[in-house]
């Protein structure tokens, strides 16, 4: 999407056809850093301390991962290494999985010396795909913001508030829960976004702002403590907002603080929806408890990194030096809280029925 009056993915080959050229999304808002990577080894660093980061992103770093790690070595051994190595870099997105046996089910049967050429095949659909999928969840999920604009007769925005960051930096384009609101922007739809912070790695405030800027939508970033009460007030028109892993029954995995939200919107009848495409569900799991959550790093809590006011970027700590903190990246939202399930191929309830009657080969499978 744009940055500036230029249009970027989040993740591209380099013009030499076989590096692979990412955003440094730990460097944003304060600088626009664009990272090569040439190996295996750049691929996970890059997921593993988000240089790249959200659920179809990661699966398409992953991709390009496979690609990177087959030039040094297409051997059977080594499309087994490059999968396990890949798959440890973060637990919890089910995408970095999906990619990885999809890169292998292409790869496998072919013989050692077209597996490179293959593999860059296979990441370009993936990214392509990417961008296509996301963009029919704008198409679709769009719908839901104009019933509400038309609701409100046009007078006002319709307020959306989201968490993280679910935008097109953590997609290749467009995209999950950001794509409605850009494509209501496109269609002339008033709208405003309330955007959570996110503690602690604050995707909201570095990133979803920063893409929300960009673009000259309405926004206002707000502490993540503050939805409940913007809720109570009448603030919030719908919450959108996306998800790592989304299991077969609709429950909903995603950066620590939806499912708060979630309560907090059903206590107060709001509309609270997820946007996800079919690669995010894990069709493996059906109840939620069993995903695995990611445990960080805690001085991603104990220290925030900014930018001074003579411009030079910096973290301070937040705590007293001993203190210890727990640092959980997700939590789950049961299935019950959501009130829809909003994918490239329509929006559908957060359940079994529902995400069978858009997934029919994959729920029968
Ligand atoms: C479209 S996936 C976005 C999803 O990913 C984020 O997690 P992280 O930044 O740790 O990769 C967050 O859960 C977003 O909702």
């Amino acid at each position: 999407m744009k940055v500036g009056d230029r249009h970027y993915h989040s993740i591209w080959l380099a013009d030499d056809g076989w590096g692979v050229e990412i955003i440094d999304q730990t460097r944003l808002p304060h600088r626009f850093e664009v990272v090569r990577l040439e190996t295996l080894a750049d691929a996970c660093r890059a997921i593993s301390d988000m240089l790249v980061r959200g659920a179809p992103l990661i699966g398409a770093t992953a991709a390009y991962g496979f690609c990177l790690g087959l030039r040094r070595d297409s051997s059977d051994q080594a499309l087994l290494q490059i999968g396990e190595q890949l798959v440890r870099c973060r637990p919890t997105a089910v995408n970095l999985r999906w990619a990885v046996e999809r890169m292998r089910l292409v790869l496998a049967p072919l013989p050692a010396e077209t597996r490179v050429e293959a593999a860059y095949r296979e990441a370009g659909r993936i990214c392509g795909e990417d961008v296509a999928t996301n963009e029919a969840i704008g198409r679709h999920g769009v719908e839901l913001i104009r019933r509400i604009w038309e609701e409100k007769e046009k007078k006002t925005p319709v307020n959306i508030l989201t968490h993280c960051n679910a935008g097109w930096l953590a997609t290749v384009d467009w995209g999950t829960a950001l794509a409605p609101v850009y494509r209501a922007v496109q269609e002339g739809i008033a709208v405003h976004v309330w955007v959570d912070e996110t503690r602690p790695r604050n995707q909201g405030a570095h990133l979803t702002a920063w893409e929300l800027a960009a673009h000259g939508i309405d926004h206002h970033l707000i502490v993540d403590n503050a939805g409940g009460h913007l809720m109570q007030h009448g603030m919030v028109d719908i919450c959108i907002v996306g998800t790592d892993r989304t299991t077969a029954s609709g429950d909903v995995c995603n950066k620590i603080g939806t499912y708060l939200k979630a309560l907090a919107a059903r206590d107060n009848n709001i509309p609270f929806y997820v946007a996800l495409p079919g690669s995010t569900i894990d069709w493996t799991l059906t109840d939620g408890r069993e995903i695995p959550i990611e445990e960080r790093d805690q001085d991603e809590i104990l220290r925030v990194w900014g930018r001074e006011e003579g411009g030079d970027l910096t973290r301070v700590s937040i705590a007293p030096e001993q203190t210890p903190a727990a640092n959980p990246a997700f939590d789950v939202t049961p299935a019950g809280l959501v009130t829809g399930l909003i994918t490239e191929r329509g929006i559908c309830p957060a359940s079994r029925e529902g995400l069978a009657g858009l997934y029919p080969e994959e729920a029968g499978a």
